[in-house]
Order: structure tokens, then C-alpha cells, then sequence
């Protein structure tokens, strides 16, 4: 259903995404690894279209979204919703017009500019805010809301799209581990009840093996593995993090039975040592 042919991205003579290919049959959720400037965001950001390849293609139920231009393009990036670690939400604007946000694409310029939402649509927004467990937050600011609620907003926000896909840039990295775990467990349950696909860049291992049926590891703009949470062995997650044999898997864990805040720091720290 998904197919990137050869997908590359040039900025100068920097190549960040070089030659990345991969199949997707079905609605799975699947988790991008690497260290940092390893490319995974510019292949996100080229697979919702808000970045243009420099070269190959990208394929989704036999049409080339590649070169998708005006609303064709922008029905594309409503197909496939992205949320970012730093949630993007209107700090000021309640959680339930922030959610309703997310049908911007479908509504005329007027209705936009006076913020008119058909009843049919705040229901809906209400409902998804429901399932995410934030709906007593709905008339509050976004910015009132811990970071943890503000990403599921965000998630609410893209589901109000009806996607086919979710791409997720780093949806956790700035959250507590408590927090990350309730955001990835709703990536997984829309996965799982809506047979939604969900592609996440997560920058720890663990997180990739828990929640994810298949993990691709990126090293210098190259797909350098594709397979099972069962294959990510040591051995392989140190070839794709370009770590030596100091490499510590501990180090990119962000287990809450295993780790409070103070812990999980000096782990940020040893990690951060080990890709030097
Ligand atoms: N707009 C840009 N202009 C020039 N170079 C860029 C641009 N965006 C990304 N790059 C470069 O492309 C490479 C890949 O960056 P990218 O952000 O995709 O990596 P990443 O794996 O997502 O890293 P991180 O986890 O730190 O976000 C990096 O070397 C980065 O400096």
C-alpha cells in the first residue's frame, strides 16, 4: 500500500536521505531509529510532502504522491497527519478548537476566518478527545495542559483528519517517561482499532521493540536495517547508532518500572557520551 522508490533528499551537497526504499503491505506500526542527523525527519517530512524530494518516488495505493502539487498536495497531507515533539498547538486557543484545527483543509476560507465548526464536527472532536482520555481538558487553554495531555491534543487534531497514516517526529522526546508511555499506547490502540499505519521516529530502542512491528534503522541518510523488534539485536542497534563497544543499551531506555526522572537523566548523559 506504501512503497518509497530510491527516495533521496539533496540540501546542497549534504545528502540527508539516500536512496531510501521500503514496502508497507498493510496498516502497521513501524518505528524509525538513528542517531541524531541521521535523516529520519527530512523522510518524514518528504513522505507528508512538506519537504520535496531531490529524487525517487513515493507510491501509496498505486499513485505517486511525489509530485502532487496544490490541493491534490494538500489532500495528500491530510491523508497522512504528521504530529512533531514540540506538539504545534495554539498555546492560547482551547484544546477543542486546536482539535477542530485539523479540518482546515476540508472547510471554506469564510468558515475558517470565523472560526465556524459544524456541530457534526465538535461532536466528533469531543468523541476522539473522549477516547484519549483528555475530555474534561476540551474548554481548557492548550497551554493550561501538561505536555503529555497536549500530545495526545495533537493526536486528536490528526485524527479529525480521518487519516490513513500517522507520522510521528520524535512524538515523545519531550515527555516523562509516564507521559511517553501513555502517547505511545494511544499511537498503538489507533493502529490496532482503526488499522490506522503509524510511523514514528522515536530516538530509544525500547521504545521502538515495545510498541512497533517493524523498526528501520537510519545511519547517515541510509536505510541500514529493516526487520522485527526480534532481529534489533545489540549488535544491530550498535551498528546503527555508529556506536562503539561502549555502546550501552540501558542508555536509550525510558522504562518507568525501571527508571525515575534523576535516573533517566544520567542516562540521557551516558547515551549522549556514547554517540560522541
Ligand atoms: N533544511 C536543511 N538544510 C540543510 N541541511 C539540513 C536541513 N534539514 C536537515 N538537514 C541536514 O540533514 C541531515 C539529516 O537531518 P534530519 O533532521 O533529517 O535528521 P534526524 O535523524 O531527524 O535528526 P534529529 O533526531 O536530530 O532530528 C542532517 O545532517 C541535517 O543537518
Amino acid at each position: 500500500m506504501l512503497e518509497l522508490i530510491s527516495l533521496t533528499k539533496q540540501f546542497g551537497t549534504k545528502t540527508a536521505v539516500e536512496r531510501a526504499s521500503f514496502k508497507v503491505d498493510h496498516p502497521m506500526m513501524i518505528g524509525i531509529i538513528g542517531r541524531s542527523g541521521a535523516g529520519k525527519s527530512t523522510l518524514l517530512r518528504m513522505l507528508n510532502r512538506l519537504s520535496d524530494s531531490t529524487d525517487g518516488r513515493i507510491v501509496f495505493q498505486g499513485n505517486d504522491i511525489t509530485r502532487l502539487k496544490g490541493s491534490s498536495r494538500r489532500h495528500w497531507q491530510s491523508r497522512c497527519a504528521m504530529i512533531f515533539q514540540q506538539f504545534n498547538l495554539v498555546p492560547r486557543m482551547d484544546v477543542v478548537s486546536n482539535v477542530l484545527h485539523g479540518t482546515l483543509n476540508q472547510r471554506s476560507t469564510l468558515s475558517t476566518m470565523f472560526n465556524l465548526y459544524p456541530q457534526a464536527d465538535i461532536h466528533r472532536a469531543i468523541e476522539i478527545l473522549d477516547r484519549l482520555g483528555i475530555a474534561e481538558q476540551a474548554p481548557k487553554r492548550a497551554e493550561a495542559l501538561s505536555g503529555g495531555q497536549q500530545q495526545r491534543v495533537a493526536i486528536a487534531r490528526a485524527l479529525m483528519q480521518d487519516p490513513a497514516i500517522i507520522l510521528a517526529d520524535e512524538p515523545i522526546a519531550s515527555l516523562d517517561p509516564m507521559n511517553a508511555q501513555i502517547v505511545m499506547q494511544s499511537l498503538r490502540d489507533i493502529h490496532e482499532q482503526d488499522n490506522r499505519m503509524v510511523i514514528a521516529n522515536l530516538h530509544t530502542l525500547d521504545t521502538a521493540r515495545r510498541y512497533c512491528d517493524r523498526v528501520i534503522g537510519m545511519r547517515d541518510g541510509r536505510i541500514v536495517f529493516d526487520g522485527t523488534p526480534e532481529q534489533l539485536s545489540t549488535n544491530v542497534a550498535r551498528d546503527i547508532y555508529g556506536a562503539d563497544a561502549s555502546f550501552s543499551e540501558a542508555a536509550t531506555s525510558t522504562q518507568i518500572d525501571t527508571l525515575d526522572r534523576e535516573t533517566a537523566r544520567l542516562l540521557e548523559e551516558a547515551k549522549a557520551e556514547a554517540l560522541v
